[in-house]
């Protein structure tokens, strides 16, 4: 294979700096487009100069000086026919007060201001006139750079690139429905003539965004398919539905699935039963009952003579899976293995042996099943619940653990259809799109810090009627030390405000068997009130609880909130969620209360999280290393729609075509999007 192209007349060091900016290869300045530009077509007379608005000016010098008031600067006195102004410049070289000699004549850009010494530009570009000078045709481009790479360095391999680089166009006629060409697109985008006005200018290049915008929906959207495709090619156990034991657990429940858990239940049982892996997220929003789904598929890798194992984020919510399914499988005599950190080094190494020999055949467990002594005889399912929690080398190592296993992800963090599509194509989602029947939706109310010694009587009310609270604790993201102090602090202050009631706490320091405990006295009903920290926020189920306090809910973001709150309303008592806040409220944080207060629907405020912290934020991209689009909106689902449809039909009958439309976007790109 030949090397990929690299950028034509760079050297290495300039090099480096352009791969910074993703720039490795000369098609990659062609997508590099500009931030803004700057109007250099024109010449502003200096008496039409509007304060506050950056124009350029055709001037000479008249005198140029170095003044020590109110600090070292230079002063360099200029005028045109029309008026004088004067350009200062607060740091400068003597090369810049060299070239300001009287008589000289200059091209100025730059804002120009009421300032201490009169009109005024501070740090003008600007360059000496030696003889008549063209104006530029095209407006200048400013790019996004980095530091030591200069705007005109960009702009001179940009401009080189769009004379050397071809710029076909990867979309067939037939899918073009109106969207303007790529060679034009990017050559208006780059150098687009001059404008009235500002308004002018951004009417007349939408199309070419329009276009460009369109382009990378797509070329994302091939690169999803094209990982689709790729796993089906993989072989992987087929896990028929026997359902034998299925059956059996099915028949045992105490409850009926829901329509949306049979659906889901359906899609999952099929797909185990192909012979190449699943990968499917199984989406539901708090409480709508996933777990029960996730028993099933672990049954019916068992009844295949398959391992399962499904791992969680945290110790809690992974006791809290195995406390839920022994309740379940316990019953039909099939035997459920647990694997954590906090087990003493015997009880793992024993059950390191249990899992290798394939004696385990249902684990259940943390981030101890993906360490390197465990190894499995014969693993078929793999299952991670909160996947987003999970970095991307901890869901991949799970997955190792055996050559080829189905892969089902769970997430109670509903992510926005369009976030969903372009980052999840490569994935069938199952939807929980209905909770239980019988559940009463969780009141929240909004009460001031000053109202506490209220909201205390509330507690007391709840637990004198047999009911059971919890307290959530302020977040302290900047330690966890200052975390846990203020736990503490919350927990001692509520020890004595209400000494009659019992009252525990769990606090991600304590070690497993602690938290264990206390939270099984909670479900218990020994414990009144749980003081907590954010340990709770998933997968607890205590459905006795039916008040929730969260201290300083402003601290919180949204989805978090949401996710508490559903820890409470999972019986059929009325419960509330108490969102305690300390004025003065930040504009975002108003905005959170506001959507938290007043929707219920984990999908609403999944889309008014994605508003108000954009996407990259929403799907963790720091920690999953995806890149993020850069020209595209996903808030576009018309777009997205479009995009889709296009990349469906270009790669059933347009294949060359789509080969070169992602070579031309995500050539170094891809591995990226596959983490
Ligand atoms: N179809 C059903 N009918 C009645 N109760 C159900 C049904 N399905 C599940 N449940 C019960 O609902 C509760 C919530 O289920 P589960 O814990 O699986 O929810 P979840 O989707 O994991 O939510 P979370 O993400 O909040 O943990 C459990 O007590 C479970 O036993």
């Amino acid at each position: 294979m030949s090397n990929p192209p690299q950028l034509s007349g760079v050297g290495p060091t300039l090099a480096a700096k352009l791969v910074k900016l993703g720039l490795h290869r000369d098609a990659d300045l062609l997508l590099h487009l500009p931030l803004r530009y700057e109007d250099e077509t024109r010449i502003t007379p200096v008496r039409d100069a509007v304060p506050g608005e950056a124009a350029q000016f055709e001037l000479e010098v008249v005198s140029t000086e170095i003044a020590y008031r109110p600090r070292r600067q230079l002063l360099c006195h200029v005028h045109d026919d029309s008026g004088t102004l004067l350009l200062r410049f607060l740091n400068f070289y003597p090369s810049q007060q060299k070239a300001l000699q009287p008589g000289a004549c200059l091209r100025a850009f730059g804002e120009v201001r009421g300032g201490f010494f009169g009109t005024e530009m501070i740090h003008p570009r600007f360059h000496v006139l030696h003889g008549e000078e063209p104006l530029p045709q095209a407006l200048t481009p400013i790019y996004p750079t980095v530091a030591g790479v200069g705007q005109a360095t960009l702009r001179k391999l940009i401009g080189n690139a769009l004379q050397r680089v071809a710029l076909d166009d990867t979309l067939p006629d037939e899918l073009r429905g109106g969207l303007s060409g790529f060679a034009e697109s990017i050559h208006q985008l780059h150098q687009p003539p001059g404008a009235a006005s500002e308004m002018e200018l951004t009417c007349a290049l939408q199309p070419y965004w329009q276009r460009i915008r369109f382009d990378e929906l797509l070329a994302q959207q091939l690169s999803l398919r094209r990982a689709y495709a790729a796993r089906r090619t993989r072989g992987a156990p087929r896990l028929t539905a026997i359902n034998s034991l299925t059956g059996k657990l099915l028949a045992a429940l105490p409850f009926k699935l829901t329509r949306a858990q049979q659906k889901a239940w359906r899609e999952i049982a099929a797909d185990l039963a192909q012979p190449y892996p699943m990968q499917r997220l199984l989406q539901g929003d708090v409480g709508s009952g996933k777990t029960i789904v996730a028993a099933l598929a672990m049954l019916q890798a068992a009844e295949n003579g398959y391992q399962a194992a499904l791992m969680a984020p945290t110790e809690i919510l992974a006791e809290q899976h195995y406390r839920k399914l022994r309740c379940w499988l316990d019953p039909l005599g099939i035997p459920l293995a647990w694997l954590s950190g906090s087990l003493k080094r015997k009880q793992k190494n024993e059950m390191a042996t249990a899992i290798a020999s394939g004696e385990a055949r249902l684990v259940v467990g943390t981030h101890a099943l993906i360490e390197e002594d465990v190894a499995f005889a014969k693993l078929g399912l793999t299952i991670v619940d909160e996947q987003h929690r999970f970095g991307v080398r901890q869901r991949l190592a799970l997955k190792q653990k055996a050559a080829s296993p189905h892969q089902l992800t769970m997430s109670a963090t509903p992510i926005p259809r369009t976030l969903a599509m372009s980052y999840y194509a490569d994935l069938d989602v199952s939807l929980l799109d209905e909770l239980p029947p019988g559940r009463t939706p969780v009141k929240t109310k909004l009460v001031t810090e000053g109202k506490r010694d209220q909201v205390i009587a509330r507690v007391r009310d709840a637990c004198a009627q047999g009911r059971q609270a919890y307290w959530v604790c302020p977040l302290v993201e900047e330690s966890e030390t200052l975390q846990l102090k203020t736990a503490e602090e919350t927990f001692a202050h509520l020890t004595i405000d209400m000494p009659d009631l019992r009252i525990g706490l769990v606090h991600g320091r304590l070690r497993g068997e602690e938290k264990a405990a206390a939270m099984e006295a909670f479900t218990r009903g020994e414990i009144q009130v749980l003081v907590a920290t954010t340990v709770i926020e998933v997968g607890v189920d205590v459905v006795n609880a039916s008040l929730m306090v969260i201290e300083h809910a402003e601290r919180f973001g949204l989805a978090q909130l949401h996710q508490l709150r559903g820890r409470v309303g999972r019986g059929i008592t009325d419960s509330v969620c108490i969102l305690l806040y300390a004025s003065p409220l930040s504009q975002t944080a108003r905005q959170r209360l506001k959507v938290i207060f007043e929707t219920n629907d984990g999908f609403e405020i999944a889309r008014q999280d994605l508003a108000l912290r954009g996407p990259g934020e929403f799907i963790g991209a720091r920690q999953s290393g995806m890149p993020l689009l850069r020209y595209a909106d996903l808030d576009d689902t018309k777009m997205v729609d479009r995009a889709r449809a296009a990349a469906d039909k270009m790669l059933r009958d347009y294949p060359d075509f789509a080969e070169r439309h992602l070579q031309r976007w995500m050539a170094g790109r891809e591995q990226l999007l596959k983490a």
